[in-house]
C-alpha cells in the first residue's frame, strides 16, 4: 500500500497531491508540467516538501509533522528513468548486481535468475552497455532497480526514449514483471496508450493536483470541455478475449459481449483476455446496422448519457452489452438527424485500423504466409 500527501512548492509551481495505491502498477499521467517527475522525487527523496506524509508497505518514508525524512537511500526504492544510466565500464552482470549492495541481506527477496529471465536478458550478461540496443539496456536498468529488492519501483517514462518498435519489444517485459514480482510500481507516463494497457489505477496531474483517480476506463474516457487536443488522446478502455488468428487477412479477432473486435496483427498469447484502448474520435455511431461500410467492429449498446454544453459537440456515453462503456463525439447536428437520445439501442463502428497496436498485450506482426498458407513467426 502506498499513502501520498504532499505540499510542495518549488519557484513559482505548488504541488498539493493526495492518493493511496494497492499493488500492481499506478500511472501518474498528465501534461508536460503537471508535476508528475515532482511525485517521483518526493516518493524517492531526491525533494523534500513543505508539508507532507509519505507510507509505502506500512513503512513510514517521511512525516514532516513527526519529522522523519528517510535519506534515498535508505527508502529502499528502485528507479528507473528515460534513459538507462548503466555504468559504461561494467559488465551486465555487474550492472545488475550493483544494486544489491545496498540492500541488507535479509531483504534481498528478488532473486538474479527469475529477474533475468522475466526481462529475457540472460544472452547479454557479458555484454558491455555500449553494445546493447536502447530497448535492452532499458531492461537492464529495469533488472538492476528489481534485484535491489525495492519496496517500491518507481519508473519515470522508461520508454519515452525509445522508438515505436523498442516500446513494443520493452512494454511486454514491464508486464511480466507487473505479474511475477510482487513488487508495486508507480509508473510516469503520457502516453495514453502505455498508460492504458499497464495501470490498474491512474493519477491523472494538471497543474500540480490530482484531478482525477481511479482505474483506466474511468480517468482515461473523455470529458465533454476536453480541448482538441484532448479530444483525440481520450481513450475507451474495454477488455475483451481472443479468439483466433485470422490468417489470411492478417487480423486477430477478440470477443466482446457487444460485438467482435479486429485487431490488425496477431495477438500473443493466443487466448486470455486483451485490453484494448479504442480512441474516442474514431468511433461512429450508427442506429440500425449500415451497410457498405468499411468498418468491421461494430459493438452494440444503448446510449446512457448525452452531455452537451450548447456548443457544437455532444459526449455520448453507450453502455455495451456486458457492463462496460465506450465514448464518442459527435456533432449535435448528427444526434438531432438520427433522432438519438438517451434509452435508444445503438451501434458503436470502431475503425479497425484505429485500434493502436500498443493497446494491445504482445502483438506479432503477422509475417508472411508460407507456401502452405500457414502463418510464419
Ligand atoms: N527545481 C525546480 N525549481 C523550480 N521549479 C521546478 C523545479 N523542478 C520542476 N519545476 C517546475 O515544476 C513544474 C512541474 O515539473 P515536473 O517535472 O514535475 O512536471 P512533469 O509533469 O514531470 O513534466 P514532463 O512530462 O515534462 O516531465 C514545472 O512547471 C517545472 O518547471
Amino acid at each position: 500500500m502506498i499513502r501520498f500527501d504532499c505540499h510542495h512548492v518549488q519557484g513559482a509551481f505548488a504541488l498539493d497531491v493526495a492518493f493511496a495505491a494497492e499493488g500492481g502498477i499506478t500511472a501518474l499521467f498528465g501534461h508536460s508540467g503537471s508535476g508528475k517527475s515532482t511525485v517521483i522525487r518526493l516518493l524517492a527523496g531526491l525533494a523534500r516538501p513543505q508539508r507532507g506524509r509519505i507510507e509505502v508497505e506500512d513503512t513510514v518514508l517521511l512525516d514532516t509533522g513527526r519529522g522523519i525524512d528517510l535519506k534515498p537511500h535508505r527508502r529502499r526504492l528502485g528507479l528507473v528513468f528515460q534513459d538507462a544510466q548503466l555504468f559504461p565500464h561494467l559488465s551486465v552482470r555487474a550492472n545488475l548486481t550493483y544494486g544489491r549492495f545496498f540492500t541488507p541481506a535479509a531483504g534481498r527477496v528478488v532473486a538474479f535468475d527469475p529477474v533475468v529471465e522475466v526481462l529475457g536478458i540472460s544472452h547479454l550478461l557479458d555484454r558491455r552497455p555500449m553494445t546493447l540496443s536502447g530497448g535492452e539496456r532499458q531492461r537492464v536498468a529495469i533488472g538492476r532497480a528489481l534485484l535491489a529488492s525495492p519496496r517500491l519501483l518507481l519508473m519515470d517514462e522508461p520508454l519515452a526514449s525509445l522508438d515505436a518498435e523498442r516500446k513494443l519489444e520493452v512494454l511486454p517485459f514491464i508486464e511480466r514483471l507487473r505479474d511475477e514480482f510482487a513488487i508495486p510500481i508507480v509508473y510516469v507516463s503520457h502516453a495514453v496508450e502505455e498508460v492504458a494497457r499497464l495501470a490498474a489505477r491512474v493519477v491523472k496531474l494538471e497543474g500540480g493536483k490530482a484531478t482525477a483517480i481511479g482505474p483506466p476506463a474511468e480517468v482515461l474516457a473523455p470529458t465533454l470541455y476536453a480541448t482538441a487536443a484532448d479530444r483525440f488522446e481520450a481513450v475507451s478502455v474495454i477488455t475483451g478475449r481472443v479468439k483466433r488468428f485470422d490468417p489470411e487477412f492478417a487480423v486477430t479477432l477478440v470477443e466482446h459481449p457487444a460485438g467482435e473486435i479486429v485487431v490488425p496483427g496477431r495477438i500473443e498469447p493466443a487466448e486470455g483476455p486483451v485490453r484494448i484502448a479504442v480512441r474516442s474520435t474514431n468511433v461512429t455511431l450508427a442506429v440500425g446496422r449500415p451497410g457498405g461500410v468499411s468498418v468491421r467492429t461494430v459493438l452494440f449498446g444503448t446510449v446512457e448519457r448525452v452531455e452537451t454544453d450548447g456548443g457544437p459537440f455532444a459526449l455520448v456515453t453507450v453502455a455495451l452489452a456486458g457492463g462496460e462503456r465506450v465514448h464518442a463525439y459527435a456533432t449535435r447536428l448528427a444526434l438531432a438527424a438520427l433522432g438519438l437520445d438517451v434509452g435508444d439501442e445503438v451501434q458503436a463502428l470502431v475503425k479497425s485500423v484505429s485500434i493502436d497496436e500498443r493497446t494491445v498485450p504482445r502483438l506479432v506482426h503477422a509475417a508472411p504466409q508460407t507456401a502452405a498458407g500457414a502463418p510464419g513467426r
